[in-house]
């Protein structure tokens, strides 16, 4: 597995966490030993309980919004950072960072972006953030995937809990 596929898999598997009904976000920010430092998804706040606050996208009450409190999933991995900064790092992130996740991303020093869903290409958010890395001279640029999918096997590490007993060792 090449170290694209690799980081961003992490990544995704990190926005799998995320309780978000409606758009899961994961975020791997790598440095350039190509050690992660800090992994994160969308959730609420810490230490607001699940619940607490809504996960609605359009409410009549005002702040009724998930948008007004989730913390994005760049935010988290920044905030999680193993290290004492994240300069020179790269960030590989499910979604296109939003313009505010950009100004954090750029603020904090990392220095590329790669992404694998611009779903929300068409939103003055997201031409913001290109607008900012461009002259920020951040790149960025899309992760494309050899395969749709890949496999995480419990199995193939442990059969015997699987009813599959290890094979014999080889007789002499
Ligand atoms: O850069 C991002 N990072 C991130 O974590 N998010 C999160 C915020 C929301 O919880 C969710 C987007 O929700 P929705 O697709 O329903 O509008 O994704 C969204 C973006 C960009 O839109
Ligand atoms: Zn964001």
């Amino acid at each position: 597995m090449d170290n694209d596929t690799y980081f961003m898999a992490v990544a995704v598997l990190a926005a799998k966490w995320s309780p978000d009904p409606n758009t899961k976000v994961g975020a791997c920010i790598v440095n350039p030993d190509k050690k992660i430092v800090g992994i994160g998804y969308n959730r609420m706040p810490n230490g607001c309980p699940n619940g607490s606050l809504p996960w609605a996208r359009e409410s009549e009450d005002p702040l009724g919004n998930k948008y007004l409190y989730v913390c994005h999933a760049e935010l988290n991995a920044i905030m999680n950072k193993t290290s004492a900064d994240v300069k020179g790092c790269t960030i590989y992130v499910s979604l296109f960072p939003c313009n505010e996740c950009t100004k954090i991303i750029i603020q904090s020093g990392i220095k590329d972006v790669i992404y694998l869903s611009d779903k929300y290409k068409g939103e003055n958010t997201t031409k913001a953030s290109k607008k900012m890395l461009d002259l920020a001279e951040i790149p960025y640029r899309v992760f494309l995937p050899a395969s749709k999918e890949i496999v995480i096997d419990f199995g193939e590490i442990a059969p015997g809990l699987f009813g599959n007993p290890p094979a014999d060792p080889p007789a002499d």
